[in-house]
């Protein structure tokens, strides 16, 4: 059984296909990298894979459950997203309360923007400075959201998505706007993430080859709403493959488990 399963895919919205004909398959415990140029279509496949919409054709199967058959909210409580352009919780409405970094990851358990207290124990409260720990901000716990730096939040909005200890978190190009160190960090982090927990899925969408966490096991590349190629990552991040998804020539180079590009 996959986590993730799309079959003959297609999303319509008045006067636009915004994807067609997509197949794709996601084991558990894999790792993907969703690349394509901007408006190929990404996020539209990461909103199906994370029971946010329903395809207009075909089916999408996540974590054994078919959408359309399912409670989505109920499927999406096994699901971890975090994403810059769905927003999921009211970060305006935790930054003007003062809530605390741990705050924000302890709401990560109700899937609310505001806390529910009487819904979190001693065990949630532990579990989410865990949390700040696996990603390597556990200073942060009481320093109130509204101060922490974009980094710092990147990392905070992951802890967060890890509290009901999804099987699939998937990552919208949470790199985005983060200097160097901060995005080094949490592509540590998330690798690993990727290290300890063996049967954790991931897929994360980025615009860039250096942003891509070496423990990434497969990639799928997005041209026009369409899947140009997928497959392990090795035999799809060629720089032929990747000229041909970005329409110019590119150079592919790897070192040290990472992943490098630049025209070719
Ligand atoms: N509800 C909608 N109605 C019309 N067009 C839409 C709608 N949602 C998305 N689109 C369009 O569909 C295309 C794919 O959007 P999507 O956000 O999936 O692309 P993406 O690959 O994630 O792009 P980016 O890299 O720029 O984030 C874009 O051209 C976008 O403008």
């Amino acid at each position: 059984m996959y986590a993730l399963e799309l079959t003959g895919v297609t999303v319509n919205v008045v006067g636009r296909t915004l994807l067609a004909g997509v197949d794709w398959q996601v084991g558990y415990g894999e790792h993907w990298v969703v690349l394509g140029p901007n408006g190929a279509g990404k996020t539209t496949m990461l909103s199906l894979a994370a029971a946010v919409r329903h395809p207009s054709e075909g089916t999408v199967t996540v974590l054994g459950h078919r959408l359309g058959r399912v409670d989505m909210r109920e499927l999406r409580r096994h699901l971890g997203l975090v994403s810059a352009s769905q927003h999921l919780i009211d970060e305006e409405l935790l930054e003007e309360e003062g809530a605390t970094a741990h705050t924000v990851v302890l709401t990560g358990h109700t899937g609310t923007s505001a806390p529910l207290w009487d819904r979190y124990g001693p065990a949630e409260r532990e579990r989410a400075t865990r949390m700040l720990a696996d990603l390597g901000c556990k200073e942060l716990g009481e320093r109130p959201f509204r101060v922490c730096s974009q980094g710092e939040r990147a990392r905070i909005r992951v802890a967060r998505a890890l509290m009901p200890e999804p099987s699939v978190i998937f990552l919208d190009e949470p790199f985005a706007g983060l200097d160097l160190p901060a995005r080094e960090d949490l592509i540590e982090a998330v690798e690993e993430l990727a290290g300890n927990r063996p049967m954790l899925t991931t897929v994360t969408v980025t615009h860039h080859l250096e942003e891509i966490p070496a423990t990434t096991t497969h990639a799928l590349l997005m041209k026009d709403g369409r899947v140009l190629a997928q497959g392990e990552v090795e035999q799809v991040l060629t720089g032929e493959l990747l000229s041909e998804c970005f329409g110019r020539p590119l150079r592919v180079e790897r070192d040290g488990g990472r992943w490098y590009g630049r025209r070719g």
